[in-house]
């Protein structure tokens, strides 16, 4: 079997929104796929009404094949400080042609404010490692971990874009999607995450600096969060931009267009290329002259963490089967 669907970017590429269909008939609600988490999370019929603004509402007592968990909770917090809890069906969830027809459906009763103010975001679905489920008595399976034994092929594909659609793929690769070849890498799943190693970037049209960066392929993160020597590398590069401690992070000025930065992959010299455009997240004031950075610091994380900004530039196999990335410029 195969399936996918589409990637729809929210403003600034701040996340990226694809329909689910969850129960019978079916309820289609848009979700974040985020593999840097592991629960299927929605809002729900069960979520304090104080907590939704807007958002489409799964409610099992209207799904002929929703089951609850009795006495099963869940209850997540993620990088950036958001958070929600709540109790557990299973139910049959599809995305595009692939069906699972027994995934854990983790219904939302509390989010935080920045759920609530997200109003065309329903729900989270986690493809990281099971390990990271939050689910008690018993953790969850992920919708890929549910589908990977029916899939063609035990991958999934993340095809993410700047500004317009992009698509999610499950159980093979489109050779369409991408140019060149697509470079695998080993990834150490110890922590529940994609994490995987580049051996160092560039910037502009500069030479190569070879630095182990270790981190996370991580849709759910809207920014490319790195060690702080190569961050002060990039913006240094740049006349006016400066670190801005009211808006906890780097700005620049938005023109000129700010150098590209490359990230390596594998030992045979291989690179992504985020065009210098891609550094420009979003203006900081209404002038349009100042920009936050796409780029910032990974300081107190632990890992750096390859999110959208990183991600739009490239064609990324999540290969489930060998746990490897594969990474190829589009
Ligand atoms: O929580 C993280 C970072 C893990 Cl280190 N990524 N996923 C996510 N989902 C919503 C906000 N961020």
């Amino acid at each position: 079997s195969t399936g996918g669907a589409v990637a729809t970017p929210e403003d600034h590429d701040v996340e990226y929104l694809t329909p689910v269909s969850i129960g019978t008939p079916e309820q289609i609600l848009n979700l974040d796929i985020d593999t840097g988490s592991s629960d299927l999370w929605v809002f729900s019929s069960e979520t304090s009404r104080s907590e939704v603004k807007g958002q489409t509402l799964y409610d099992p007592s209207n799904s002929s094949t929703a089951q609850k968990l009795e006495g099963y909770t869940w209850s997540i917090s993620y990088g950036d400080g958001s958070s929600s809890a709540g109790e557990v069906y299973l139910d049959t969830v599809s995305i595009g042609a692939l069906t699972v027809s027994s995934q854990a459906v983790e219904v939302a009763q509390k989010v935080s404010s920045e759920f609530t103010s997200d109003s065309n975001n329903d729900g989270l679905l986690g493809l990281g490692f099971g390990s990271l489920n939050t689910v008690q008595p018993n953790a969850q399976k992920t919708f890929f971990d549910n589908a990977m034994p029916a899939l063609d092929s035990p991958v999934f594909t993340a095809d993410l874009k700047a500004g317009i659609p992009g698509r999610y793929n499950f159980g093979y690769i489109d050779p369409n999607a991408y140019t060149g070849n697509i470079t695998y890498v080993s990834v150490d799943d110890s922590q529940g995450f994609w994490d995987w190693t580049s051996p160092g970037y560039a910037i502009g049209s500069g030479s190569f600096e070879n630095t182990t960066i270790k981190g996370i392929a991580d849709t759910g993160t809207s920014l490319l969060l790195l060690p702080s020597s190569v961050v002060s590398a990039y913006y240094g590069k740049i006349s006016g931009a400066k670190y801005d401690s009211t808006q906890a992070g780097y700005v620049l000025p938005c023109s000129p267009t700010p150098p590209d930065f490359a990230f390596g992959v594998g030992d045979d010299g291989a690179a992504i290329v985020l065009p210098g455009k891609y550094i420009n997240y979003a203006p900081t004031g209404s002038s349009g002259t100042t920009c936050f950075g796409g780029i910032q610091g990974d300081s107190g994380i632990g890992f750096a963490i390859f999110g959208d900004v990183a991600l739009k530039a490239a064609f990324v196999v999540f290969d489930g089967g060998s746990k490897t990335l594969g990474w190829a410029s589009k």
